[in-house]
């Protein structure tokens, strides 16, 4: 089944939903005219063409994934170039390595990354900053970080599309909080909480792009 969007056939899209911001994440694509889907089984993730991992916790989400049967599926899609967003937890989760996480926490691997979890500092609980996007047009976006990871390396392959700006004082300046790696793209913080839509959108954008 697919969903027709104002440009054409769109192919469907999910917002895994087994903890954290799912609504907020439907909300936003539904705001860019996609019809998404939850996905809890293995079943719904072979149905959609892309996915949203939304923020939440990540050691609960990692185990979440094993008991709904999700993380192999979810790895072996991602391997063959399933597009994806993940924010916050999401970008933990779909990063290399984590710093900071529990050791067995899963990592989906499908971004060459090392976040650190809660790097803003466990007391300060949130952050908000208005950062230039790579590829969103329009203005700067209105980040909101909640007890975020950032980002300490990237791999060769990956693309920065947001930093903490410099005039930020502290630790945090500078940071990288937004990466994209081919059909995955990921933010420390959550854009879902803002109603501004524009990375849901470049998010849908990609998958359009990749699925023709
Ligand atoms: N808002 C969030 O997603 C917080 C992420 C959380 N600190 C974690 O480590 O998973």
């Amino acid at each position: 089944m697919t969903v027709t969007t104002g440009g054409g056939v769109a192919p469907p899209v999910g917002v895994l939903a087994l903890q954290g911001n799912v609504a907020e994440h439907l909300d936003a694509l539904r705001a860019c005219g996609a019809d998404p889907r939850t996905v809890r089984r293995p079943a719904e993730l072979d149905e959609v063409a892309g996915l949203v991992l939304p923020g939440g916790e990540s050691t609960t989400l990692s185990k979440l994934l094993v008991a709904f049967d999700l993380l192999e599926p979810l790895r072996a899609r991602l391997a063959a170039g399933m597009p994806a967003f993940g924010s916050c937890a999401g970008m933990i989760l779909l990063a290399r390595e984590a710093i900071d996480a529990r050791p067995d926490q899963h990592q989906l691997g499908a971004l060459d990354i090392v976040v650190r979890r809660n790097a803003f500092g466990r007391q300060v609980q949130s952050f908000e900053s208005d950062l230039a996007v790579t590829g969103i047009r329009g203005g700067p976006v209105r980040a909101v970080f909640i007890r975020a990871p950032w980002v300490e390396s990237t791999g060769r392959g990956v693309e920065v599309l947001a930093r903490v700006p410099g005039s930020v004082a502290g630790p945090a300046s500078g940071k990288v909080v937004a990466v994209r790696q081919g059909p995955v793209m990921a933010t420390a913080f959550h854009p879902e909480q803002t109603g501004d839509a524009r990375l849901h959108d470049l998010f849908l954008h990609r998958v359009r792009e990749y699925t023709a």
